[in-house]
């Protein structure tokens, strides 16, 4: 699946006229595809169409698809929301529209007659922006895209639902819901970052005649990860190996009342393969844990009379630190000063690679420039509060520019950043992002970060790149996930009871 910026698609097209396509050809070609996508799903046979269009070639391949579907025999207005088009091809299928007798409607001066067909519409196409938006939506178009979201009809958006930045996601206000996104050529970043994904609907990449040899140039920055690049990340387990082979977790997490996040961690990275995890945990805890963890060794810390690890324990994390191949920091440690100095610790002097997931992410918020002082890879896995905090700023704000601030943030403090949500996103150092799609709202419950933070730190452990942990531990998480929620239900499975789905996984893949 390729995913490419707007940018990157402009290049592609322009390489795919250099070989002989012209710019003509790939509208027609575009506008083609969107129609017979809506003829696998519709019989358009007397349907009632309305295409919305604009002034770019989003609009001219509104164009094309208005004349195709009254060609297959619907009866297809045609909406121009910022009057006559711009571009040459655009112009040119207009005129093909009008030699048809299609009606062509302007959004403003013929508001009456839109608001009567408004009320028995079938279908409508929505090509008003594709890749070529940016900001916010002006007047006439919110009004268009008011009168689409508030239609009963089949909404197909075109490239794009209008209203939506194609590199980053952005939404302008009262941006396009389709039901339908034909998305041309390759898919692009918006189609999978929420809340963006969410107005696309179900989403089809539709062939538009570019010969693959136009797209070996593009340097993507933007990956889905697949399941077959996730296996490849992990190696076969030798036959001839013991425990020190599959690497030695230092795992520090947990404190009173915050118990369950120190085992779930430690399952998490048990899950994933983990040669031997230690969880180092305030003193008065070690029992409930022992009781529960059968595999993990610990490493009893002094603690404050909050019951969380208290600065005192530096000198014993530090030594255990010495023979650790990966370092875990933060489920349920609680945050206040002594932990925020644990943290600081760790990153300063860790020459392991390190995770810093919850309270530990909390005490960076004091002095983030310590990032600054890592001696070996970070991963940082906020949920979007925690990263909000981290940058200053509110949840809505990160949300609505989470692709831009997450990038800028791992390339600014060289760290791998995974943002968690729906369709969570990697950020790397070099400014590379990637999604994942896996995973399903039964998720969204107490304990789902905590394992992944294990598992991320379990793969570190091993041996696996910082970034290719992350990928791993992400997408294997969410597929877990689905296999639990398929069994068990998104509303009743328990994080913890996606491990047993992970065996599976691993089971599948001879590992
Ligand atoms: N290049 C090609 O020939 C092909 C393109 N395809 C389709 O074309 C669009 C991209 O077309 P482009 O003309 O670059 O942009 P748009 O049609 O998306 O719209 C740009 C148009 O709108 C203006 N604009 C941008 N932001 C705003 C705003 N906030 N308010 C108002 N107006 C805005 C901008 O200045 C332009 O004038 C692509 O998605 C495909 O659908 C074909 O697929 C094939 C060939
Ligand atoms: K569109």
């Amino acid at each position: 699946m390729r995913i490419v910026t707007s940018d990157q698609m402009k290049q592609i097209e322009k390489a795919a006229a250099l070989s002989g396509l012209s710019y003509y050809d790939m509208m027609e070609n575009a506008g083609a595809a969107a129609v017979q996508s809506i003829l696998r799903k519709i019989n358009t046979n007397q349907k009632r169409i309305l295409v919305y269009t604009g002034k770019g070639n989003n609009g001219g391949d509104g164009f094309v698809a208005a004349r195709l579907l009254c060609n297959a025999g619907a009866n297809v207005k045609v909406i121009l929301v910022d009057g006559e088009p711009r571009t040459e091809d655009a112009i040119t299928n207009i005129n093909l529209v009008r030699t048809l007798n299609i009606e062509v409607f302007d959004l403003i001066k013929d508001i009456d007659k839109i608001t009567v067909l408004l009320q028995n519409v079938d279908i409508i196409v929505d090509a008003i922006y594709g890749t070529g938006f940016l900001g916010e939506l002006r007047q006439n178009a919110k009004q268009a895209a008011q009168q689409i979201n508030t239609a009963i009809a089949a909404v197909f958006a075109l490239d794009l639902p209008s209203g939506i930045n194609a590199d980053n996601g952005e939404l302008s206000e009262d941006a396009v819901f389709a039901d339908f996104t034909i998305a041309f050529d390759s898919l692009k970043p918006a189609h999978f970052v929420y809340p963006a994904a969410e107005h696309c609907g179900v989403i089809e990449c539709a062939d538009i005649g570019i010969a693959p040899q136009c797209h070996d140039y593009i340097d993507l920055s933007f990956y889905h990860i697949t399941e077959e690049q996730v296996f490849t990340n992990i190696p076969q387990r030798p036959v001839n190996s013991n425990k020190g082979s599959f690497g030695k977790l230092l795992n520090i997490s947990s404190s009173f009342g915050m118990t369950g996040a120190g085992r779930l961690s430690v399952l998490g990275a048990q899950r994933v393969g983990t040669g031997l995890v230690t969880l180092a945990a305030p003193r008065s805890v070690i029992a409930i844990h022992a009781a529960a963890l059968t595999e993990a060794v610990f490493l009893p810390l002094s603690e404050n009379d909050k019951g969380s690890i208290s600065k005192e324990a530096i000198p014993q994390i530090a030594d255990k630190l010495k023979e650790a191949s990966a370092c875990l920091i933060g489920c349920g440690i609680s945050n206040n000063e002594d932990t925020a100095a644990v943290t600081e610790f760790i990153i300063k002097n860790a020459k392991c690679p390190l995770l810093i997931d919850a309270d530990g992410i909390n005490a960076l918020c004091r002095n983030i420039n310590v990032l600054y002082e890592a001696k070996a890879p970070v991963v940082l896995t906020p949920h979007p509060a925690e990263m909000a905090r981290l940058l200053g700023i509110s949840t809505a704000q990160l949300l609505v520019r989470k692709v831009e601030l997450g990038r800028e943030f791992a390339v600014k403090y060289r760290v791998v950043l995974v943002l968690k949500g729906a369709n969570t996103l990697i950020f790397t150092p070099e400014g590379t992002t990637l999604v994942n799609t896996t995973g399903n709202s039964g998720l969204a419950k107490g304990g789902s970060g905590d394992i992944l933070a294990g598992m991320i730190a379990g793969f570190m452990a091993q041996g696996i790149p910082a970034e290719q942990s992350a990928e791993c531990g992400v997408y294997l998480h969410g597929k877990a996930a689905d296999l639990c929620a398929a069994r068990l239900s998104k509303t009743s499975m328990m994080p913890s009871e996606l491990l047993e789905d992970l065996c599976i996984l691993f089971l599948e893949h001879g590992r």
